[in-house]
């Protein structure tokens, strides 16, 4: 059984002025354990189906279910995180680390010894005090991740999780997020813009066209599975061959 399926999902917004139709006829199903990216051209219906997956909206038409289950609303076992890292600027990391616990009422003295394990893992054992203005930009992301960590979901939702960062940071952040992900052994689902990070992170390319959006095609990405960090995958013969597979089939659906 997939853990994450979408069937015949479309969704339309309605605002008092207009109606948008943001999907049309989506069909995904992704396993456990798996890493699945999706790309698609800008305002296509990306964060729609993110938000669909974290049963923060519910489809105009068609169903999600996660676990076997039909979705009605947002899931303990779903933790999302976007570009934007949300950080409490007058807590220190551990606090920020520590308050999705703390929303869920969870017993204070075993979370904390959790958060300060992944902070140590992670590379963040010596920011524990710090104020997040202190840290870098790729720093504050990882605190992100690991408070959405530490609420151990099964499946993590990640928005465009680096596209606020410099190229540098980006590529190494992705590195590191790739291998704690995989470490964690989750189900993942990244939303990039970037045709090269979805290759390199994940098992398999979704690519969806203009909206009303759709699945246009799915590409699975053999030779990644996480045997390489993501810059090392991009050194890799198959890479380019990916690389043009993917933007062959999304260029006819980007605008300039
Ligand atoms: N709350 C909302 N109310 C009305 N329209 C919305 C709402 N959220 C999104 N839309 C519209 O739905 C369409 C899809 O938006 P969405 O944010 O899902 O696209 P996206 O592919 O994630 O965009 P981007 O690539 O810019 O991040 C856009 O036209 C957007 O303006």
């Amino acid at each position: 059984m997939a853990q994450i399926e979408v069937r015949g999902v479309s969704h339309r917004y309605f605002t008092m002025k207009e109606e948008t139709e943001a999907l049309r006829n989506v069909n995904l199903q992704v396993e456990t354990g798996e890493f699945v990216s999706i790309v698609g051209p800008s305002g296509c219906g990306k964060s729609t189906l993110l938000s669909l997956l974290a049963g923060m909206i519910r489809p105009t038409q068609g169903e999600v279910r996660l676990f076997g289950e039909l979705l009605t609303g947002p899931s303990r076992r779903v933790g999302y995180m976007l570009q934007n890292d949300s950080l409490f600027e007058w807590r220190d990391v551990l606090h920020n680390v520590l308050i999705g616990a703390e929303v869920r009422g969870l017993d204070r003295e075993p979370a904390r010894r959790r958060a300060l394990e992944l902070l140590e893992r992670y590379g963040l054992g010596g920011f524990v005090g710090h104020a997040p203005k202190q840290l870098s930009g790729g720093m504050r992301q990882r605190v992100a991740l690991i408070r959405t960590l530490l609420l151990d979901p099964d499946i993590l939702l990640l928005d465009e999780p680096f596209s606020a960062l410099d190229y540098q940071t980006r590529l190494s952040l992705g590195d590191e997020v790739a291998g704690i992900l995989r470490d964690q052994g989750k189900t993942v689902v990244l939303v990039t813009h970037d045709i090269a990070e979805a290759i390199t992170m994940a098992d398999r390319v979704v690519v969806m066209s203009r909206r009303p959006a759709t699945i246009t095609a799915e590409h699975p990405v053999r030779y990644a599975a996480g045997r390489l960090p993501p810059t090392a995958l991009r050194k890799e013969p198959e890479f380019s061959r990916y690389f043009n597979r993917v933007w062959e089939e999304l260029k006819d659906h980007v605008r300039v």
